[in-house]
């Protein structure tokens, strides 16, 4: 099957408010597939409901072919194993070392001997150029380093899928360019299928197979980064522009201005 990951006819509902409507998408094998949107679009919910932690009202979300239905916790546990996720504000635990923060996963999933644990944890701190920071605390590293950390630490069991949530996020441009590229690396080295959910167009377009854009709860457009930079549609235009005027509004809809401020009755 080419797709590790296939969404279909999902709809998603906190209570009364719709977030996702019959959604479509695929996440092909062996690439990075990139999930945008403005604030409150759906993204996040997306990642939460292919991780098997929130349950739709209907379609399916299938990886590697199987269902996930969070009810079926047998199941979600073994399909979690094949999957790493960066969450947003992903925080590392500060009271333990490099070292011992990549090692987590592997001393929580499996019972390899301790060893074999230091050579894993190594070969990942390699991957992110931290070897040396091993012993290190959190609290010794930079933003920029304490990214890396983490993702070294989502990869460590050597997932099929990797989902990050804005993985770019407080990092300044270098760092950004850094873990963009490592982003891409990781997926590559590791042949695994990365989906990243971020604001960011010039990082994500730079490492991204394919790119889905989500207003409201629906795709509007997708493509190669190379056809959204050229697309005429309004809303990904906005998007990759950057412009402040368009169909994507700045303000939360409810009353107008001028109503709030009473300004009607003073004509
Ligand atoms: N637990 C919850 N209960 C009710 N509503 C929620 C809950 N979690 C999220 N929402 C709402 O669902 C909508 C979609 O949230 P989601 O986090 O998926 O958006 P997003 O596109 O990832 O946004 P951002 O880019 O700002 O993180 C938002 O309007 C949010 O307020």
């Amino acid at each position: 099957m080419p797709n590790l990951v296939e969404i279909r006819d999902l709809h998603f509902a906190y209570g009364p408010r719709t977030i996702l409507s019959g959604l479509h998408m695929d996440f092909p094998r062996g690439k990075v597939v990139a999930v945008m949107g403005g604030s409150g679009s759906g993204k996040t919910t997306i990642l939460r409901l292919i991780g098997g932690q929130i349950s739709q009202q209907r379609g399916t979300v299938a990886v590697a072919g199987e269902a996930i239905d969070p009810r079926n916790s047998k199941a979600l546990y073994q399909q979690r194993r094949k999957m790493g996720m960066l969450f947003q504000h992903g925080a590392l635990f500060t009271d333990l070392s490099v070292f011992e923060n990549v090692a987590f996963p592997l001393r929580e999933h499996t019972r390899l001997p301790e060893d074999m644990i230091r050579d894993l944890v190594l070969m990942k701190l390699h991957a992110v150029g931290l070897r040396n920071a091993a012993q290190l605390k959190p609290s010794e590293i930079s933003g920029g380093m304490a990214r890396r950390v983490a993702l070294a630490r989502a990869v460590a069991l050597d997932p099929q899928l990797i989902m990050y949530d804005e993985p770019f996020a407080g990092l300044d441009p270098i760092s950004m360019g850094v873990t963009a590229n490592l982003v891409r690396r990781l997926n590559d080295a590791l042949g695994s299928t990365s989906i990243v959910v971020s604001h960011d167009v010039h990082e994500t377009f730079n490492i991204a197979d394919h790119v889905y854009f989500l207003s409201q709860g629906k795709i509007v457009a997708h493509g190669t980064p190379e056809q959204m930079r050229s697309s005429d549609d309004p809303y990904v235009r906005q998007f990759v522009h950057a412009q402040a005027d368009g169909p994507v509004p700045f303000h939360y809809p409810g009353r107008s201005l001028a109503e709030d401020l009473q300004l009607g009755d003073r004509r």
